[in-house]
């Protein structure tokens, strides 16, 4: 899969795709993320991206000519799955949009800043729009970086072991169950006997009572 991530800060995404689990699905040639600079499209000779906004008010908008230029310059090498616009009015990110998309073979997130994009953008070239929760953040590097991640990390051969995500919280609608270490005892703190028994149908009975009572207690809406 290959994920494009349009910026105007992409030095706030190096470091996270330089290192983490998604440094190894890039070495594993699992996942490519390419982080374009947004300012490389500008037509400005300052590489200015963004402008005033119509009407007054505080804040700049990020315009739609180098924006446009940069997805139209990444099409005409692919086609893509979707063009996704990282925004706080956008649906709220969950498992199953990472799961969908994670089996996709090509995105585009564009990361807004300021007061926002250009309303064209989104009516002519996005075709989805992702919160990663009900509050502002300054740009979308952040969000766009957690979208890559939920998504690369359920692609196979990316996690050491395949079946680990399918364990985590969301996947069939529940929280994960709780994880112990060495040592079994701590202080007097002891570990669940069942765990240590050895036997996998009880744990794994335990496990999913485990994940049942979880998910009543802190998110029963998962369970209707
Ligand atoms: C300061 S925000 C703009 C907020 C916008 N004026 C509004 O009120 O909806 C700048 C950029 O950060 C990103 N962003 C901020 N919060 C976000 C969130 N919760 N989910 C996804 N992206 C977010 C978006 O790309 C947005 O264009």
């Amino acid at each position: 899969m290959r994920i494009d991530i349009i910026s105007c800060v992409p030095r706030l995404l190096d470091s996270y795709f330089d290192h983490s689990i998604l440094k190894r699905a890039k070495d594993a040639g699992l996942a490519e993320v390419v982080i374009h600079d947004l300012r490389d499209y500008s037509e400005n000779k300052h590489r200015q991206v963004d402008d005033y906004a119509f009407g007054g008010g505080a804040g700049m908008v990020l315009g739609i000519e180098p924006i446009a230029k940069c997805i139209r310059y990444l099409q005409s090498f692919r086609n893509y799955d979707e063009i996704i616009y990282m925004t706080p009015d956008g649906d709220v990110f969950e498992q199953k949009t990472a799961n969908r998309l994670s089996m996709t073979r090509n995105l585009i997130i564009l990361c807004g800043h300021y007061k926002g994009i250009d309303e064209r953008v989104r009516e002519h070239f996005i075709t989805k729009e992702i919160s990663i929760g009900d509050y502002v953040l300054s740009g979308g590097e952040l969000p766009a970086a957690v979208v890559s991640d939920a998504i690369i990390r359920l692609i196979p051969g990316v996690l050491n072991d395949e079946t680990s995500a399918l364990t985590d919280s969301f996947q069939d609608n529940l929280l994960a169950p709780p994880v112990y270490t060495r040592p079994a005892d701590f202080e007097g703190l002891t570990v669940p006997e069942v765990l240590l028994s050895g036997h996998e149908k009880k744990i794994n009975d335990w496990r999913l009572e485990q994940s049942i009572k979880r998910t009543q207690q802190r998110r029963p809406d998962l369970l209707k």
